[in-house]
């Protein structure tokens, strides 16, 4: 009884200490320093993730409050923000910026292992790795294999998987779920890219996936990479996994042990597939095929790209698609655009649709640029660590402290940015009135304000990809689709499409496009 006494109170001094004492004093640390930004007051448990809760609570999407606090965020380098009970250091400023990339080349910042949520997901892949040579070769890999050349190969099969989409949608007479639509459309699109012609394996292989309630339940590897995606951020921003990281680094309980299971039987899936496949020119047979990695690593990888690349890319077209209809002006000029450049609704979308062509429009380049300005997929990086102490901007951050680039509070600076809170893809056009009425008042964003795949040696090995799809979905979606948000989501301010959103986007495809779709589709795909 004594023991378990002491036991008890053993527990209730560490929750203490770390709900309440240790985040206190780390807050009160920075609160001396006039460029670092700490939240107006400290909540235990919470933290400043009250900022999220409250947007929610006020019916706005959870990052809303980065719009709102511009003004305020704009006047500080850093900010010290409590994520939950943990506490991080977020990089604001584009001065602060240059000083994170700096001290990251010297190896003074790097990533590192957390052992909770989705770095225990990606736990073999590069992503927890600090910047080692081995690391930096396989990250050369993939920015090669994923990079303008090698997927510029898939655009006619990206434009085939967008008239199953059309098809798909049309089909339905209720509203249309576009983002799931989306995650299909990008998910097929790197199967075909990492899987060849095993690609339908993932799709008609099935896997056992244990339930919450213990169930199980016969599920395909899309739909595995979804749950067990889901469960690991969900894992990720659980105040209990914060608390208590050897929970998940051991998964002695579930639900640790049981979603760690199902992201074996996920593991081995993949492997088996590759380790089977006969097709030797698909990317993944590139990664298996490279001498320096375990198979464990290039299974990670593979996990990687699958979780990194496709959420990531959907969201973003759901919000373009939403923000253009919102703004009929642009949504008119990209029309033009695409025509001019002889991309239109008929049979010769895809002999037009040829790289040189698509990359030749500069509207819709500037529509994707404005899109990941207004609504980035992701607001922050991955998690950094501090690896000696340093200064960033004359602040001390000791050795051990987590530190990320912030990605959205810089996109709505009013010093930076012409009207930055007006979806003006103008803005990114030199040659446009717009851009050069910005520069006559001095806001031009610099090189470090916008920063929608990260910079520095760990920066998005995706990212031409993820243009390249948003390019061509755009462009055959505009041209082949008259898709309706609802007039209640149109007018509703504050509403978001980007990572974690709680709103669903519904949209109606008119039945004019119906016809028309199936007509084409049924002629050219029996
Ligand atoms: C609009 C779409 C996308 C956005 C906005 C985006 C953004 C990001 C961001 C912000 C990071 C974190 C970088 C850091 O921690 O400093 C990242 C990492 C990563 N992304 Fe993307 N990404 C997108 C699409 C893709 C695609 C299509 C792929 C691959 C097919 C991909 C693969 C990766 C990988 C592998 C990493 C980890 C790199 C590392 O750990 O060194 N991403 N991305």
């Amino acid at each position: 009884m004594k023991v378990l006494g002491t036991a008890l109170l053993a527990f209730g001094i560490y929750l203490g200490y770390f709900i309440v004492i240790k985040p206190y004093l780390w807050r009160k640390k920075y609160q001396k320093y006039s460029n670092v930004l700490v939240g107006d007051k400290f909540i235990p448990v919470v933290g400043d993730s009250i900022k999220e809760l409250n947007s929610i609570k006020a019916n706005k999407v959870h990052y809303a409050h980065y719009e709102e606090d511009a003004h305020i965020t704009k006047k500080y380098d850093l900010m010290a923000k409590l994520e939950g009970s943990v506490p991080v250091i977020l990089v604001l400023s584009s001065r602060a910026t240059q000083e994170f990339l700096q001290l990251q080349k010297r190896s003074l910042i790097d990533r590192y292992n957390t052992y909770r949520g989705l770095q225990v997901m990606l736990g073999k892949s590069i992503t927890p790795r600090a910047t080692t040579p081995d690391v930096v070769q396989r990250r050369k890999n993939m920015t090669q294999w994923l990079g303008l050349n090698a997927s510029s190969q898939f655009i006619s099969r990206m434009i085939q998987l967008c008239r199953e989409t059309q098809k798909a949608i049309s089909k339905q007479n209720q509203d249309v779920d576009i983002m799931h639509h989306c995650n299909i459309w990008t998910f097929n699109v790197l199967t075909q890219i990492i899987f060849g012609e095993d690609s339908s394996k993932v799709i008609n292989n099935f896997y056992p996936y244990i339930n919450s309630d213990g169930s199980v339940e016969e599920i395909n590897l899309r739909e595995m990479l979804i749950r067990v995606a889901k469960v690991y951020l969900d894992q990720h921003f659980s105040p209990f996994t914060n608390m208590f990281p050897i929970l998940s680094k051991y998964k002695f309980i579930n639900p640790y042990k049981r979603d760690y299971k199902n992201l074996q039987t996920f593991e081995k899936a993949i492997h088996h597939i590759m380790t089977t496949s006969k097709d030797t020119s698909s990317v993944g047979s590139k990664f298996f095929a490279n001498k320096e990695c375990t198979d464990e690593e290039k299974v990670g990888d593979i996990i990687l790209i699958l979780v990194g690349g496709a959420e990531t890319t959907a969201h973003a077209i759901v919000s373009s698609l939403y923000l253009l209809q919102k703004n009929p002006e642009a949504l008119q000029k990209l029309k033009d655009e695409l025509t001019n450049n002889g991309l239109t609704r008929n049979e010769d979308f895809e002999k037009n649709c040829t790289l040189e062509n698509i990359q030749n429009c500069t509207y819709l380049n500037c529509v994707i640029k404005e899109t990941l300005r207004r609504e980035n997929p992701a607001s922050v990086t991955f998690e950094y660590k501090v690896k000696q102490d340093i200064q960033i901007c004359g602040v001390p951050i000791q050795k051990n402290e987590d530190i990320r680039l912030d990605i959205m509070a810089s996109k709505f600076d009013d010093d930076k940015w012409l009207n930055p809170h007006n979806f003006a893809p103008e803005r990114h056009d030199p040659e446009s009135e717009f851009y050069q009425n910005a520069k006559k008042l001095g806001k031009v964003a610099d090189a470090y304000t916008m920063r929608p795949f990260s910079l520095g040696n760990r920066n998005c090995p995706g990212q031409s990809l993820a243009i390249l799809e948003l390019k061509v979905f755009l462009a055959y979606f505009v041209t082949h689709i008259n898709w309706e948000f609802s007039q209640e989501d149109l007018q509703h301010e504050g509403i978001g499409f980007a990572m974690g959103t709680q709103f669903e986007a519904k949209i109606k495809v008119s039945s004019k496009r119906e016809i028309l779709v199936k007509s084409c589709y049924i002629q050219k795909y029996p």
